[in-house]
């Protein structure tokens, strides 16, 4: 990670960014210090998907899911920009999905109304309320105001 951060800052140098701006940047405005560097990739890190290609038809999508989670199938993380603006619900309307390929589709886990938002699930949903506050609180830094939070189920 050192590695990077310094070739981060090499690469502004190259750039023709002026000394003047350059010293803004790591000054004054954004702090370009490890510290700035490890606080951006968390929070790509916090937003980005861990993508499961499930190959195959959507016909057979439940035993292709479980097959991908046996064979713990991630092919890596990807941070996208529209699914990045889903809210985390407990009870999610929504579930995000990767067929064939790194594009992301979302879909829809039971009849939504026009108008209603779409919500995706963050977590392991089956926990208990107390459970999954503590990880939406500590993991992701919100504090969960799903209906089923709410009405504590
Ligand atoms: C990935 S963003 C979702 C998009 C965000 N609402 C926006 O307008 O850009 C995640 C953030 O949305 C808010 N959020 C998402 N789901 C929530 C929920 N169930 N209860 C409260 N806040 C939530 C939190 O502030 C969280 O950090």
């Amino acid at each position: 990670m050192q590695e990077e951060f310094v070739l981060l800052r090499g690469a502004l140098e190259d750039t023709d960014i002026t000394d003047e701006q350059i010293a803004l940047l790591i000054f004054d405005i954004i702090v370009l210090t490890m510290q700035w560097y490890t606080g951006v990739l968390a929070q790509i890190r916090i937003n980005a998907f861990r993508v499961e290609l499930a190959a195959g038809l959507y016909t057979d999508l439940f035993a292709l899911a479980a097959a991908s989670v046996e064979a713990e199938a991630a092919v890596g993380n990807a941070v996208y920009m529209l699914p990045s603006f889903y809210n985390h619900d407990c009870d999610p309307n929504a579930h995000i999905l990767w067929i064939e390929n790194v594009d992301a589709r979302l879909k829809a886990l039971r009849d939504i109304e026009a108008g209603e938002e779409l919500r995706i699930c963050y977590i392991d949903a089956s926990m208990g309320t107390d459970a999954r506050q503590a990880i939406l609180s500590k993991g992701f830094c919100f504090q969960c105001r799903c209906h089923r939070c709410l009405s504590n189920e």
